[in-house]
């Protein structure tokens, strides 16, 4: 059971990075206040990226206890460890490498020079390996119940790393894949699923930009997720789509 999305238009792509960093502390210091401990979802992308430097920015940064909480990434480009293109690269240089983190909870996937060489199914395999280690009685399956999934929207609809049309968007039992051929380099990815995805408290669709706006009205106009991914894209609590004000150029007005 998952609720109605909510959508949150924000007026350039920087309010949309610096309002989402915003809710980020948020979510994370109530998280810990209520449970001890958080949960995060990290997403690649410039969208994702800029809200992580935002949060780097901001004096409230300091209310988030970092070393108490769990990062995931809901896709990795499946590339050397440290090239300039990984997610978790880009998430290390804009934050990570800069809050006192506890290194053994950033959970990042393994890269195609890590301990499974250059097999992406065996890096996915491994990742959900990890998921369901860390997934309690309460979550009720093999993903822990991440407090924010935080994804970008590609300009044909894609997120995480689940491209219209392709195997990863038919999934329904494994939380992770090996994703290839993929339209946007780099072709090899590894990337939860939407059922994973759907394990979420929250979920939270970052974009900006007017090359995105078709797909954002395909996906909140009612179109299917095999043609746009970002569509199943659903928390159990909330689903929350963080736009700014080009890319809901194509959006209906509100009511
Ligand atoms: O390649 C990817 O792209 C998407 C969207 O990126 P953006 O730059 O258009 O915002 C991102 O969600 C995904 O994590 C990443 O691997």
């Amino acid at each position: 059971m998952t609720a109605a999305p909510q959508v949150v238009v924000l007026a350039n792509s920087d309010l949309l990075a610096a309002a989402t960093a915003a809710r980020l502390v948020t979510k994370l210091v109530d998280a810990q206040a209520s449970k001890g401990t958080a949960s995060v979802v990290l997403t690649g992308g410039r969208t994702g990226t800029a809200v992580l430097a935002q949060l780097l920015a901001s004096p409230a940064k300091d209310a988030v206890d970092w070393s108490n909480v769990d990062f995931y990434w809901g896709d990795e480009r499946f590339l050397p460890s440290g090239h300039p293109e990984r997610n978790e690269t880009q998430a290390r240089d804009a934050l990570l490498d800069h809050v006192p983190v506890d290194p053994s909870r950033v959970h990042a996937m393994e890269p195609s020079d890590g301990k499974f060489g250059d097999d992406p199914d065996a890096a996915a395999e491994a990742y959900a390996g990890l998921l369901a280690s860390k997934a309690q009685p309460d979550d009720q399956g093999l993903v822990p119940t991440f407090d924010v999934c935080l994804l970008g929207v590609g300009e044909e609809g894609h997120t995480a790393s689940i491209f219209p049309g392709s195997p990863a968007v038919h999934e329904t039992e494994r939380t992770v894949v090996a994703v290839r051929d993929c339209p946007k380099p780099p072709p090899t990815r590894v990337s939860l699923t939407l059922p994973a995805i759907r394990r979420s408290g929250e979920v939270w669709l970052l974009t900006g930009g007017e090359a995105k706006a078709a797909a954002i009205a395909m996906a909140l106009g009612g179109a299917g997720e095999v043609e746009i991914p970002a569509a199943g894209a659903r928390g159990r609590q909330h689903t929350l789509w963080l736009l700014d004000k080009a890319a809901a150029g194509k959006l209906p007005p509100p009511s």
